[in-house]
């Protein structure tokens, strides 16, 4: 049987005592897909990392990683892992590191090129000690591509850098994509999700609340705004023109709200004389909110 997807999650549960970390995730991703999986503390983010990585045994469930288990998927060489803590000695020089992890692995990329790919070259002879929390995030981002991995996995990677340091770590990160990798991110940051992701994954109580690309997540929450000033504008006839939720004027503009905004475009250059035509979506945070206070409304 061929596999075509890199991870597979399917009913995933896993509660700690009183608390229901993860509560029933579904969730698979394509190979060559970058995936943020976004939400708020405590929303079971690093759980489901944890169990996708074989760290965590799950109550409930099941879960693959191209076709296999985590730890076979792991041993192979496939996954690169960048978590939040562990992995690092802290009175190894950086370059020593490297080399243990390289001694793990059966074709490791060469330590001075991960450091080289992860921009720390300077850092190779310094002691971890004397890093910085941006400069040791870094480090464990050279370790995670040590076995050239199909599947990346960082768990809030840019924790602790400033954004200075987290616009070069994304620099980096691209160029590991360009290679066709696959890459699964938790953060908490909506702009980075919106800017490195193709796919968000917003997690809420142990729940994926919602999935799709940033601009659905955006679109399924409020849609789009036009506003335009519309000459002899019939409020009526714009109203119940398709993909129009709503209609209010301010002034000589008119606001249409949209579920479908390309649709409305159309119609209004081909049939009005509207024009000072401006489309706004609203931001990721608004969407990440509303279905937040959705999912409390629901609970
Ligand atoms: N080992 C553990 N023992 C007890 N409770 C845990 C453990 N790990 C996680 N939890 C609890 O499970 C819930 C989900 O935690 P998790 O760390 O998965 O969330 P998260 O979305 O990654 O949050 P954060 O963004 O703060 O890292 C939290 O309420 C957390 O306190």
């Amino acid at each position: 049987m061929t596999t075509t997807t890199a991870v597979t999650l399917t009913g995933v549960t896993k509660r700690y005592g009183e608390v229901q970390a993860v509560a029933g995730v579904d969730l698979a991703i394509r190979p060559g897909e970058v995936v943020a999986l976004l939400g708020p503390n405590g929303a079971g983010k690093s759980t489901t990392i944890e169990v996708l990585l074989g760290l965590v045994r799950p109550d409930q469930g099941d879960v693959r990683v191209y076709g296999d288990s985590p730890t076979n998927a792991i041993a192979a060489g496939r996954v690169g892992v960048m978590l939040q803590s562990g992995g690092i000695i802290e009175d190894a020089k950086v370059g020593e590191l490297l080399d243990l992890v390289a001694g793990l692995h059966q074709e490791p990329l060469q330590p001075q090129e991960a450091l080289q790919r992860a921009g720390i070259a300077d850092l190779k002879g310094r002691k971890m000690k004397g890093l910085s929390g941006g400069q040791k995030q870094r480090v464990r981002f050279a370790m995670a591509i040590i076995p050239q991995p199909d599947l990346i996995v960082l768990d809030e990677p840019t924790t602790g850098m400033d954004v200075e340091a987290r616009r070069d770590f994304w620099a980096s990160m691209h160029a590991e994509t360009a290679h066709g990798r696959t890459v699964l991110f938790a953060t908490h940051y909506l702009e980075e999700a919106d800017s490195y992701a193709d796919r968000v994954v917003l997690m809420r109580n142990g729940r994926i609340v919602a999935d799709g690309t940033s601009a659905q997540i955006k679109a399924s929450v409020s849609g789009r705004t036009i506003r335009a000033t519309v000459p002899g504008a019939d409020l009526a006839a714009l109203a119940a023109l398709p993909g129009v939720r709503d209609v209010e004027t301010r002034g000589d503009v008119e606001l249409l709200q949209c579920a479908d905004s390309d649709d409305t475009l159309r119609y209004l250059l081909a049939n009005t004389l509207a024009h000072d035509i401006e489309v706004t979506s609203a931001d990721l945070e608004d969407a990440v909110l509303a279905i937040g206070a959705e999912q409390e409304t629901l609970a």
